[in-house]
């Protein structure tokens, strides 16, 4: 199995409201409440060890609330490369309601400095060469600029092992011209960076050099194009729980299948059951073999 390496820059508890029905300024009642430590780089880590992977952490934590994050890195067998920053890790609050409808309310993150940016990149750089793939996924906390990113991104590209991006807005706008190996935005991440134009969108970003766009479509499923492959996947209906971690989800088990050297129908197949089964759960990972396998049975795939 691959050594695999994801940098998450904006960790998150995720505090996850189950509701009945939210209603906007009013007094709700909560059914329960699920912490978890998260972050879209520490969800893909825990649906690869699922898959039987060895993962290295990385990203800044703040060393006031870090605990939670340190018992998962130690439940998980992951080695934790987490530069410590003071202050606490943000709590991403997300509010499930009955019908599978979730409101995100995600923190700007951490006040990273200079200082933290250079352990990061002392701690990193040195530790990529030992791994088969690197995925780099989330937002960037307060104290992180694009052009730092991007940099950043651009020296792990350099290094020569397969990057794997996931990220929103500004940081993925700057990071798209590097080329990663692999990205997986949602429609909406792609249209506010590249237009409203899809088709075009991917035809030019794998132009550019980006072999794999993934790009996933929620409950109607993902499209996936790379090179000889333009493949659409459309999933089993399923009760949702919460759709908080599925893109991490489809991620992780499409570049599983990649590393793996799969045909890209059994990939994508595979991936789209994983991110079903995200979506039935609160929490990250794969729990249920038997429901992962009725639930592949059940992707429908379509050439695009
Ligand atoms: N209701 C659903 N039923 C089945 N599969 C789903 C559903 N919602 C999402 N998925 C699967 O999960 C994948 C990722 O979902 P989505 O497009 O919402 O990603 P995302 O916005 O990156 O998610 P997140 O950031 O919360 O991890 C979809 O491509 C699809 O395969
Ligand atoms: O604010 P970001 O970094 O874009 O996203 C953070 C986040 O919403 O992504 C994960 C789901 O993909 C959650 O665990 C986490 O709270």
């Amino acid at each position: 199995m691959a050594r695999i390496l994801t940098l998450t820059l904006n960790p998150a508890l995720d505090l996850t409201v189950s509701l009945d029905k939210l209603i906007p300024g009013a007094v709700n009642r909560s059914l329960g409440l699920t912490r978890h430590a998260a972050g879209k780089g520490l969800n893909v880590a825990q649906v690869l060890a699922d898959l039987g992977h060895h993962l290295t952490v990385s990203g800044f934590l703040g060393s006031d609330n870090a605990q939670p994050f340190e018992n998962l890195m130690q439940a998980r067998g992951f080695a934790d490369a987490f530069i410590r920053v003071p202050g606490e890790t943000r709590s991403n609050i997300k509010l499930a309601e009955a019908d599978g409808r979730i409101t995100d309310l995600n923190g700007p993150g951490l006040q990273v400095e200079d200082e933290h940016l250079q352990s990061l990149l002392d701690n990193l750089i040195p530790l990529v060469a030992g791994h088969d793939a690197i995925v780099v996924a989330g937002s960037l906390p307060r104290g992180v600029s694009t052009a730092w990113f991007a940099a950043l991104v651009h020296r792990l590209k350099a290094s020569g092992v397969p990057l794997v991006l996931d990220s929103s807005g500004a940081a993925l706008q700057a990071a798209l011209p590097i080329a990663p190996w692999m990205i997986k935005p949602n429609e909406e991440e792609l249209s506010e960076v590249c237009g409203s134009d899809l088709s075009a969108a991917v035809r030019k970003l794998r132009g550019q050099g980006i072999e794999h766009v993934v790009l996933s479509r929620g409950s109607a499923g993902v499209d996936w194009h790379g090179p000889g492959i333009a493949l659409r996947a459309i999933p089993p209906r399923v009760e949702v729980v919460s759709t908080v971690g599925a893109g991490d989800s489809l991620l992780a088990a499409s570049l599983h299948g990649l590393l793996q050297g799969w045909p890209a129908e059994r990939t994508l197949r595979m991936a789209t059951a994983v991110a079903a089964q995200a979506v039935t759960q609160i929490g990250f990972g794969i729990h249920d073999r038997e429901q992962l396998a009725r639930l592949e049975a059940a992707v429908r795939l379509q050439p695009l």
